[in-house]
Protein backbone atom coordinates (compact mmCIF):
# COMPACT_ATOMS: atom_id res chain seq x y z
CA UNK A 1 0.00 0.00 0.00
CA UNK A 2 1.59 3.79 -1.12
CA UNK A 3 1.62 5.94 1.50
CA UNK A 4 -0.98 9.48 1.13
CA UNK A 5 1.75 11.59 -0.15
CA UNK A 6 3.29 8.53 -3.01
CA UNK A 7 -0.38 8.39 -3.70
CA UNK A 8 -0.60 11.96 -4.07
CA UNK A 9 2.38 12.25 -6.17
CA UNK A 10 0.98 10.09 -8.95
CA UNK A 11 -2.33 11.73 -9.28
CA UNK A 12 0.40 14.73 -9.84
CA UNK A 13 1.81 13.34 -12.52
CA UNK A 14 -1.40 11.93 -13.69
CA UNK A 15 -2.94 15.22 -13.93
CA UNK A 16 -0.06 17.04 -15.08
CA UNK A 17 -1.63 18.49 -18.05
CA UNK A 18 -4.63 19.28 -16.06
CA UNK A 19 -2.51 21.51 -14.13
CA UNK A 20 -0.69 23.07 -17.14
CA UNK A 21 -4.29 23.90 -18.63
CA UNK A 22 -5.39 25.60 -15.40
CA UNK A 23 -2.36 27.77 -15.35
CA UNK A 24 -2.83 28.70 -18.83
CA UNK A 25 -6.35 29.97 -17.92
CA UNK A 26 -5.33 32.37 -15.23
CA UNK A 27 -2.03 33.49 -17.54
CA UNK A 28 -4.85 34.29 -19.43
CA UNK A 29 -6.35 36.85 -17.11
CA UNK A 30 -4.06 40.07 -17.54
CA UNK A 31 -3.66 41.17 -14.40
CA UNK A 32 -1.23 44.06 -14.22
CA UNK A 33 -1.39 46.21 -10.82
CA UNK A 34 0.29 48.73 -12.04
CA UNK A 35 -2.22 49.78 -14.74
CA UNK A 36 -5.42 51.56 -14.31
CA UNK A 37 -6.82 50.24 -17.56
CA UNK A 38 -6.34 46.81 -16.43
CA UNK A 39 -7.66 46.88 -12.72
CA UNK A 40 -11.26 45.41 -13.71
CA UNK A 41 -8.69 42.05 -14.74
CA UNK A 42 -7.07 41.79 -11.17
CA UNK A 43 -10.40 41.95 -9.39
CA UNK A 44 -11.47 39.29 -11.79
CA UNK A 45 -8.75 36.98 -11.13
CA UNK A 46 -8.99 37.37 -7.27
CA UNK A 47 -12.94 36.83 -7.87
CA UNK A 48 -11.46 33.73 -9.75
CA UNK A 49 -9.47 32.28 -6.97
CA UNK A 50 -12.08 33.02 -4.14
CA UNK A 51 -14.88 30.78 -6.68
CA UNK A 52 -12.70 27.69 -6.98
CA UNK A 53 -11.90 27.80 -3.21
CA UNK A 54 -15.01 27.97 -2.46
CA UNK A 55 -16.44 24.90 -5.05
CA UNK A 56 -13.98 22.79 -2.85
CA UNK A 57 -15.84 23.88 0.25
CA UNK A 58 -12.82 26.61 1.63
CA UNK A 59 -14.48 29.51 3.81
CA UNK A 60 -13.27 33.08 2.07
CA UNK A 61 -13.70 36.51 3.24
CA UNK A 62 -13.23 39.36 0.57
CA UNK A 63 -11.15 42.04 2.08
CA UNK A 64 -11.46 45.59 0.15
CA UNK A 65 -8.71 47.47 1.27
CA UNK A 66 -10.15 50.80 0.01
CA UNK A 67 -9.46 53.45 -3.11
CA UNK A 68 -6.29 53.79 -4.71
CA UNK A 69 -4.45 57.26 -6.34
CA UNK A 70 -2.82 56.28 -9.31
CA UNK A 71 -1.39 59.29 -11.07
CA UNK A 72 -4.75 61.28 -10.49
CA UNK A 73 -6.74 58.39 -11.34
CA UNK A 74 -9.44 57.07 -8.15
CA UNK A 75 -9.30 53.06 -8.49
CA UNK A 76 -10.90 50.99 -6.07
CA UNK A 77 -7.91 48.22 -4.69
CA UNK A 78 -7.97 44.76 -6.23
CA UNK A 79 -9.29 42.81 -3.09
CA UNK A 80 -7.84 40.44 -0.22
CA UNK A 81 -8.45 36.88 -0.41
CA UNK A 82 -8.84 35.57 3.22
CA UNK A 83 -9.20 31.59 3.17
CA UNK A 84 -9.97 28.61 5.61
CA UNK A 85 -9.44 25.38 4.61
CA UNK A 86 -10.59 22.92 6.85
CA UNK A 87 -11.06 23.52 10.42
CA UNK A 88 -10.12 20.41 12.57
CA UNK A 89 -8.77 21.53 16.23
CA UNK A 90 -6.19 18.14 15.71
CA UNK A 91 -4.81 19.60 12.64
CA UNK A 92 -2.04 21.87 12.66
CA UNK A 93 -2.84 25.69 10.59
CA UNK A 94 -0.56 26.81 7.81
CA UNK A 95 -0.91 30.15 6.64
CA UNK A 96 0.38 30.79 3.39
CA UNK A 97 0.31 33.61 0.96
CA UNK A 98 0.67 34.85 -2.34
CA UNK A 99 -0.10 37.41 -5.06
CA UNK A 100 -2.30 37.27 -8.14
CA UNK A 101 -1.17 40.34 -9.91
CA UNK A 102 1.58 40.78 -12.37
CA UNK A 103 3.73 42.73 -13.86
CA UNK A 104 3.32 44.55 -17.13
CA UNK A 105 3.81 42.81 -20.72
CA UNK A 106 4.02 43.89 -23.66
CA UNK A 107 4.70 42.16 -27.22
CA UNK A 108 6.68 44.76 -28.29
CA UNK A 109 9.00 44.55 -25.15
CA UNK A 110 10.38 42.10 -26.49
CA UNK A 111 8.50 38.82 -26.01
CA UNK A 112 8.37 35.77 -28.40
CA UNK A 113 4.90 35.33 -27.90
CA UNK A 114 1.80 36.87 -26.27
CA UNK A 115 2.85 37.14 -22.90
CA UNK A 116 -0.56 36.55 -21.69
CA UNK A 117 -1.03 32.97 -23.63
CA UNK A 118 1.13 30.36 -22.14
CA UNK A 119 2.96 28.85 -24.75
CA UNK A 120 4.98 25.04 -24.01
CA UNK A 121 8.34 25.09 -25.87
CA UNK A 122 9.90 21.52 -26.89
CA UNK A 123 12.34 22.00 -24.02
CA UNK A 124 9.35 22.20 -21.10
CA UNK A 125 9.40 26.10 -20.64
CA UNK A 126 5.57 27.38 -19.58
CA UNK A 127 5.98 30.90 -20.85
CA UNK A 128 3.62 33.68 -19.21
CA UNK A 129 3.55 37.01 -17.78
CA UNK A 130 3.41 35.41 -14.23
CA UNK A 131 3.49 31.32 -14.91
CA UNK A 132 6.57 31.71 -12.19
CA UNK A 133 5.71 35.31 -10.36
CA UNK A 134 3.22 34.52 -8.52
CA UNK A 135 0.56 32.32 -10.27
CA UNK A 136 2.02 29.14 -10.55
CA UNK A 137 3.10 28.63 -7.11
CA UNK A 138 -0.47 30.16 -6.28
CA UNK A 139 -2.09 27.89 -8.01
CA UNK A 140 0.11 25.30 -6.54
CA UNK A 141 -1.58 25.71 -3.30
CA UNK A 142 -5.44 25.38 -4.91
CA UNK A 143 -4.92 22.44 -7.26
CA UNK A 144 -2.90 20.52 -3.89
CA UNK A 145 -5.57 20.68 -2.24
CA UNK A 146 -8.21 20.37 -5.41
CA UNK A 147 -5.99 16.74 -6.04
CA UNK A 148 -6.59 15.06 -2.58
CA UNK A 149 -10.43 15.83 -2.38
CA UNK A 150 -10.67 14.18 -5.65
CA UNK A 151 -8.57 11.22 -4.81
CA UNK A 152 -10.55 11.32 -1.17
CA UNK A 153 -7.07 12.00 0.38
CA UNK A 154 -7.17 13.11 4.03
CA UNK A 155 -5.81 16.61 3.83
CA UNK A 156 -2.88 16.71 6.14
CA UNK A 157 -3.56 20.47 7.71
CA UNK A 158 -5.93 23.45 8.26
CA UNK A 159 -4.94 25.79 5.59
CA UNK A 160 -5.19 29.60 6.19
CA UNK A 161 -4.50 31.66 2.98
CA UNK A 162 -3.85 35.20 2.06
CA UNK A 163 -3.65 36.32 -1.38
CA UNK A 164 -3.25 39.94 -2.57
CA UNK A 165 -4.06 41.70 -5.70
CA UNK A 166 -0.95 44.50 -5.29
CA UNK A 167 2.14 43.00 -4.80
CA UNK A 168 4.01 44.13 -7.80
CA UNK A 169 2.32 47.97 -6.51
CA UNK A 170 3.82 47.78 -3.08
CA UNK A 171 0.98 45.73 -1.56
CA UNK A 172 -1.48 48.79 -0.77
CA UNK A 173 -3.47 48.01 2.39
CA UNK A 174 -2.19 44.69 2.64
CA UNK A 175 -0.45 45.32 6.45
CA UNK A 176 -3.56 47.39 8.04
CA UNK A 177 -5.38 43.82 7.03
CA UNK A 178 -3.03 41.90 8.37
CA UNK A 179 -2.62 43.50 11.54
CA UNK A 180 -6.39 43.85 11.97
CA UNK A 181 -7.09 40.01 11.40
CA UNK A 182 -3.77 39.13 13.26
CA UNK A 183 -6.36 37.71 16.41
CA UNK A 184 -9.28 37.01 13.88
CA UNK A 185 -8.76 35.59 10.83
CA UNK A 186 -5.24 34.47 11.24
CA UNK A 187 -5.56 33.21 15.05
CA UNK A 188 -4.36 29.84 15.14
CA UNK A 189 -1.68 29.93 12.65
CA UNK A 190 1.12 27.76 13.73
CA UNK A 191 3.44 28.70 10.73
CA UNK A 192 3.63 30.56 7.55
CA UNK A 193 4.78 29.43 4.14
CA UNK A 194 5.69 32.26 0.89
CA UNK A 195 5.52 30.95 -2.19
CA UNK A 196 6.85 33.63 -3.88
CA UNK A 197 10.93 34.03 -4.75
CA UNK A 198 13.31 31.25 -7.13
CA UNK A 199 16.18 28.64 -6.44
CA UNK A 200 19.45 30.05 -6.44
CA UNK A 201 20.28 27.63 -9.62
CA UNK A 202 18.35 25.69 -12.20
CA UNK A 203 18.90 22.31 -10.47
CA UNK A 204 18.34 22.69 -6.93
CA UNK A 205 16.13 23.69 -4.43
CA UNK A 206 16.00 25.77 -2.26
CA UNK A 207 14.71 27.31 1.22
CA UNK A 208 15.24 31.18 1.71
CA UNK A 209 15.61 32.82 4.92
CA UNK A 210 16.42 36.18 4.84
CA UNK A 211 15.68 39.41 2.60
CA UNK A 212 17.33 42.27 2.38
CA UNK A 213 15.05 45.52 3.00
CA UNK A 214 14.71 48.20 0.71
CA UNK A 215 15.14 51.87 1.38
CA UNK A 216 13.60 54.44 -1.81
CA UNK A 217 14.78 58.03 -1.98
CA UNK A 218 14.10 60.93 -4.34
CA UNK A 219 16.72 63.44 -5.13
CA UNK A 220 15.12 66.87 -6.30
CA UNK A 221 17.08 69.83 -8.20
CA UNK A 222 14.76 72.63 -8.82
CA UNK A 223 15.97 75.51 -10.86
CA UNK A 224 14.64 78.17 -12.89
CA UNK A 225 10.68 78.34 -13.49
CA UNK A 226 10.59 76.54 -16.64
CA UNK A 227 12.98 74.74 -18.95
CA UNK A 228 15.49 76.93 -20.29
CA UNK A 229 17.39 77.09 -24.12
CA UNK A 230 20.82 75.88 -23.86
CA UNK A 231 22.30 78.16 -26.48
CA UNK A 232 20.81 81.30 -24.79
CA UNK A 233 21.48 80.14 -21.02
CA UNK A 234 23.98 77.40 -21.05
CA UNK A 235 27.33 78.29 -19.04
CA UNK A 236 25.21 80.79 -17.48
CA UNK A 237 22.65 79.53 -14.53
CA UNK A 238 22.99 76.92 -12.43
CA UNK A 239 21.37 73.64 -14.38
CA UNK A 240 19.80 71.04 -12.28
CA UNK A 241 20.51 68.11 -14.02
CA UNK A 242 24.26 68.80 -13.81
CA UNK A 243 23.83 69.39 -10.08
CA UNK A 244 21.89 66.14 -9.93
CA UNK A 245 24.40 64.28 -12.28
CA UNK A 246 27.05 65.49 -9.51
CA UNK A 247 25.28 64.38 -6.60
CA UNK A 248 24.07 60.99 -7.90
CA UNK A 249 27.93 60.39 -8.66
CA UNK A 250 28.60 60.92 -5.54
CA UNK A 251 26.49 58.03 -3.88
CA UNK A 252 28.34 54.61 -5.08
CA UNK A 253 31.37 54.37 -7.57
CA UNK A 254 31.85 51.80 -10.27
CA UNK A 255 32.72 48.90 -7.90
CA UNK A 256 29.44 49.20 -6.26
CA UNK A 257 30.80 50.67 -3.27
CA UNK A 258 28.34 52.58 -1.65
CA UNK A 259 30.29 56.37 -0.96
CA UNK A 260 28.24 57.39 2.16
CA UNK A 261 30.44 57.80 4.92
CA UNK A 262 28.88 55.88 8.16
CA UNK A 263 26.37 53.28 5.67
CA UNK A 264 28.66 49.87 6.54
CA UNK A 265 28.97 50.89 10.42
CA UNK A 266 25.60 48.97 11.34
CA UNK A 267 26.65 45.59 9.03
CA UNK A 268 26.06 42.23 11.09
CA UNK A 269 29.48 40.76 11.93
CA UNK A 270 30.16 37.57 9.69
CA UNK A 271 30.41 34.64 11.78
CA UNK A 272 32.81 31.67 10.82
CA UNK A 273 28.75 29.42 10.57
CA UNK A 274 28.20 31.99 7.63
CA UNK A 275 31.06 31.75 6.26
CA UNK A 276 30.40 28.40 5.69
CA UNK A 277 27.10 28.43 4.31
CA UNK A 278 28.54 29.59 1.14
CA UNK A 279 29.81 26.12 0.89
CA UNK A 280 28.53 24.04 -1.95
CA UNK A 281 25.49 26.23 -3.04
CA UNK A 282 24.43 25.78 -6.69
CA UNK A 283 25.71 29.25 -7.84
CA UNK A 284 28.41 30.07 -10.64
CA UNK A 285 29.24 33.26 -12.16
CA UNK A 286 29.11 31.24 -15.29
CA UNK A 287 25.33 30.28 -15.10
CA UNK A 288 24.67 34.30 -13.53
CA UNK A 289 26.76 35.65 -16.87
CA UNK A 290 24.60 33.44 -19.01
CA UNK A 291 21.58 34.45 -17.48
CA UNK A 292 23.17 38.30 -17.64
CA UNK A 293 23.83 37.98 -21.39
CA UNK A 294 26.97 39.30 -20.99
CA UNK A 295 29.51 39.18 -17.96
CA UNK A 296 29.36 42.22 -16.17
CA UNK A 297 29.89 40.77 -12.50
CA UNK A 298 32.01 43.18 -10.86
CA UNK A 299 33.26 40.31 -8.21
CA UNK A 300 35.61 37.84 -8.61
CA UNK A 301 34.42 34.90 -7.09
CA UNK A 302 30.83 33.21 -6.67
CA UNK A 303 31.05 33.81 -2.78
CA UNK A 304 31.52 37.44 -3.52
CA UNK A 305 28.67 37.91 -5.01
CA UNK A 306 26.35 36.14 -2.96
CA UNK A 307 27.41 38.26 0.39
CA UNK A 308 26.92 41.72 -2.08
CA UNK A 309 23.49 40.15 -3.05
CA UNK A 310 22.15 38.95 0.57
CA UNK A 311 24.62 40.59 3.57
CA UNK A 312 26.31 43.74 2.31
CA UNK A 313 24.16 46.94 1.47
CA UNK A 314 24.06 48.17 -2.23
CA UNK A 315 23.31 51.28 -3.90
CA UNK A 316 21.36 51.36 -7.12
CA UNK A 317 20.66 54.36 -9.46
CA UNK A 318 17.18 53.95 -10.93
CA UNK A 319 16.16 57.18 -13.09
CA UNK A 320 15.71 60.71 -13.34
CA UNK A 321 12.18 62.16 -13.65
CA UNK A 322 11.63 65.58 -15.79
CA UNK A 323 15.45 64.89 -17.73
CA UNK A 324 15.19 64.99 -21.85
CA UNK A 325 15.25 61.01 -22.48
CA UNK A 326 13.23 60.78 -25.89
CA UNK A 327 15.06 59.70 -28.85
CA UNK A 328 16.94 62.27 -31.31
CA UNK A 329 18.80 65.65 -30.00
CA UNK A 330 16.88 68.83 -27.94
CA UNK A 331 19.20 71.37 -26.31
CA UNK A 332 16.92 72.11 -23.73
CA UNK A 333 18.08 72.73 -19.87
CA UNK A 334 15.23 71.02 -17.74
CA UNK A 335 14.37 73.35 -15.02
CA UNK A 336 13.66 70.72 -12.43
CA UNK A 337 14.39 67.04 -12.32
CA UNK A 338 14.40 63.94 -9.97
CA UNK A 339 16.84 60.92 -9.53
CA UNK A 340 15.60 58.25 -8.07
CA UNK A 341 17.78 55.68 -5.85
CA UNK A 342 17.35 53.12 -3.71
CA UNK A 343 19.98 51.25 -1.00
CA UNK A 344 19.65 47.57 -0.11
CA UNK A 345 19.77 47.37 3.66
CA UNK A 346 20.88 44.57 5.14
CA UNK A 347 20.97 43.14 9.41
CA UNK A 348 21.22 45.19 11.45
CA UNK A 349 20.67 47.94 9.88
CA UNK A 350 17.80 50.73 10.78
CA UNK A 351 15.88 52.64 7.70
CA UNK A 352 16.12 55.83 9.82
CA UNK A 353 19.26 55.89 10.46
CA UNK A 354 20.19 55.00 7.03
CA UNK A 355 17.71 58.18 5.79
CA UNK A 356 19.79 60.46 8.39
CA UNK A 357 23.26 59.27 6.97
CA UNK A 358 22.25 58.94 3.41
CA UNK A 359 21.26 62.98 3.96
CA UNK A 360 23.54 64.15 5.55
CA UNK A 361 25.93 63.06 2.73
CA UNK A 362 23.72 64.66 -0.40
CA UNK A 363 23.37 67.94 2.02
CA UNK A 364 27.41 67.91 2.10
CA UNK A 365 27.82 67.62 -1.60
CA UNK A 366 25.43 69.77 -2.69
CA UNK A 367 26.83 72.60 -0.08
CA UNK A 368 30.45 72.10 -1.99
CA UNK A 369 28.48 72.84 -5.16
CA UNK A 370 27.85 76.69 -4.37
CA UNK A 371 24.75 76.08 -6.53
CA UNK A 372 22.11 78.39 -5.82
CA UNK A 373 19.41 75.68 -6.58
CA UNK A 374 17.35 74.25 -4.21
CA UNK A 375 17.68 70.52 -3.33
CA UNK A 376 15.14 68.58 -1.33
CA UNK A 377 16.10 64.80 -0.54
CA UNK A 378 12.62 62.54 0.02
CA UNK A 379 12.53 59.05 1.31
CA UNK A 380 9.72 57.57 -0.25
CA UNK A 381 9.28 54.24 0.83
CA UNK A 382 10.87 51.55 2.43
CA UNK A 383 10.75 47.72 3.77
CA UNK A 384 12.85 46.37 6.62
CA UNK A 385 15.43 43.07 5.65
CA UNK A 386 13.92 39.56 7.82
CA UNK A 387 16.39 37.01 8.24
CA UNK A 388 15.44 33.84 10.18
CA UNK A 389 17.18 30.52 11.48
CA UNK A 390 16.89 27.73 9.16
CA UNK A 391 17.03 25.73 12.02
CA UNK A 392 13.35 26.19 12.86
CA UNK A 393 11.19 23.00 12.60
CA UNK A 394 9.15 24.85 10.04
CA UNK A 395 12.31 24.68 7.60
CA UNK A 396 13.65 20.99 8.55
CA UNK A 397 10.02 19.89 7.72
CA UNK A 398 10.37 21.72 3.95
CA UNK A 399 13.40 20.32 4.03
CA UNK A 400 12.47 16.41 4.47
CA UNK A 401 9.46 17.39 1.89
CA UNK A 402 11.87 19.26 -0.84
CA UNK A 403 14.32 15.46 0.06
CA UNK A 404 11.57 13.52 -0.98
CA UNK A 405 10.57 15.10 -3.89
CA UNK A 406 13.80 16.11 -5.66
CA UNK A 407 16.16 13.51 -3.91
CA UNK A 408 18.21 16.29 -2.52
CA UNK A 409 19.26 18.23 0.84
CA UNK A 410 18.10 21.77 -0.60
CA UNK A 411 20.28 25.03 -0.69
CA UNK A 412 20.20 27.09 2.73
CA UNK A 413 19.63 30.84 0.79
CA UNK A 414 18.84 34.03 1.17
CA UNK A 415 17.96 36.97 -1.29
CA UNK A 416 18.66 40.43 -2.45
CA UNK A 417 15.04 41.33 -2.89
CA UNK A 418 12.93 42.69 -0.13
CA UNK A 419 9.38 40.68 0.21
CA UNK A 420 8.02 43.22 3.03
CA UNK A 421 4.94 40.98 3.90
CA UNK A 422 7.61 38.27 5.51
CA UNK A 423 8.28 40.78 8.51
CA UNK A 424 4.38 41.89 8.70
CA UNK A 425 3.64 38.15 9.00
CA UNK A 426 6.41 37.41 11.33
CA UNK A 427 5.80 40.34 13.54
CA UNK A 428 2.03 40.40 14.01
CA UNK A 429 1.49 36.79 13.97
CA UNK A 430 4.76 35.87 16.08
CA UNK A 431 5.48 32.97 14.37
CA UNK A 432 7.86 31.61 11.89
CA UNK A 433 8.03 32.44 8.11
CA UNK A 434 9.33 30.04 5.62
CA UNK A 435 10.01 31.28 1.97
CA UNK A 436 9.55 27.75 -0.55
CA UNK A 437 10.35 28.65 -3.91
CA UNK A 438 8.91 26.52 -6.86
CA UNK A 439 10.79 28.66 -9.69
CA UNK A 440 14.20 28.88 -11.13
CA UNK A 441 16.95 31.65 -10.82
CA UNK A 442 16.14 32.05 -15.06
CA UNK A 443 12.68 32.16 -14.61
CA UNK A 444 13.14 36.00 -15.69
CA UNK A 445 9.98 37.29 -13.80
CA UNK A 446 9.75 40.79 -14.07
CA UNK A 447 11.65 40.73 -17.78
CA UNK A 448 10.62 39.18 -21.10
CA UNK A 449 9.36 35.94 -21.86
CA UNK A 450 8.70 34.89 -17.88
CA UNK A 451 8.51 31.57 -17.86
CA UNK A 452 8.02 28.19 -15.27
CA UNK A 453 9.78 25.18 -16.16
CA UNK A 454 7.57 22.24 -16.17
CA UNK A 455 9.43 20.63 -14.10
CA UNK A 456 9.63 22.81 -11.23
CA UNK A 457 5.65 23.01 -11.86
CA UNK A 458 4.53 19.91 -11.36
CA UNK A 459 7.21 19.05 -8.61
CA UNK A 460 6.72 21.78 -6.74
CA UNK A 461 2.65 21.44 -6.60
CA UNK A 462 4.01 17.84 -5.41
CA UNK A 463 6.90 19.89 -2.58
CA UNK A 464 3.41 21.94 -1.52
CA UNK A 465 1.86 19.37 -1.17
CA UNK A 466 4.57 17.16 0.61
CA UNK A 467 5.36 20.02 2.67
CA UNK A 468 2.07 20.05 4.19
CA UNK A 469 2.08 16.46 4.89
CA UNK A 470 5.66 16.99 7.00
CA UNK A 471 4.07 19.61 8.60
CA UNK A 472 1.14 17.47 10.12
CA UNK A 473 3.87 15.20 11.64
CA UNK A 474 6.78 17.67 12.99
CA UNK A 475 6.52 18.81 16.34
CA UNK A 476 6.62 22.75 15.65
CA UNK A 477 8.29 23.77 19.23
CA UNK A 478 11.42 25.21 18.96
CA UNK A 479 14.43 23.16 20.59
CA UNK A 480 15.45 25.70 23.70
N1 LIG B 1 12.02 37.25 -5.31
C1 LIG B 1 11.06 37.99 -4.60
C2 LIG B 1 11.35 39.46 -4.73
C3 LIG B 1 10.08 40.21 -4.81
C4 LIG B 1 10.32 41.59 -5.32
O1 LIG B 1 10.66 41.77 -6.49
N2 LIG B 1 10.13 42.59 -4.46
C5 LIG B 1 10.32 43.95 -4.80
C6 LIG B 1 9.63 44.73 -3.72
C7 LIG B 1 9.75 46.20 -3.90
C8 LIG B 1 10.37 47.04 -3.08
N3 LIG B 1 10.19 48.27 -3.57
C9 LIG B 1 9.50 48.14 -4.66
N4 LIG B 1 9.21 46.89 -4.85
C10 LIG B 1 11.80 44.27 -4.82
O2 LIG B 1 12.17 45.17 -5.58
O3 LIG B 1 12.58 43.66 -4.09
ZN1 LIG C 1 6.17 37.90 -6.68
ZN1 LIG D 1 7.21 40.22 -8.85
Amino acid sequence: MSSPVDRYFELVDQNQQKFIEALREVVAIPSVSSDASRRGEVVRMGEWLQARWEALGATCKRVDPGKQDLHGVELDLPPVILGQYGNDSSKKTVLVYGHYDVQPALLEDGWDTDPFTLVETADGRLVGRGSTDDKGPVLGWLLCAETHKQAGLEFPVNLKFCFEGMEESGSEGLDEIIVAEADKWFKGTDVVCISDNYWLGTKKPCLTHGLRGVSYFHLEISGPGADLHSGVFGGTVHEPMVDLVHLLATLVDSSGRIKVAGIYDQVMEETEAEEQSYEGLEFSHAALAGDLKRDVIIHADERATLKHRWRIPTLSIHGVEGAFYAPGDKTVIPARVRGKFSLRTVPNMEPARVAELVTAHLNAEFGKLGSKNVMRVIETHGGRWWYSSPKHPNFVAAARATERVYGVTPDLTREGGSIPVTLTFEENLGVNVLLLPMGAADDGAHSINEKLDRRNYICGIKLLGAYLHEIAVTDLTVPA
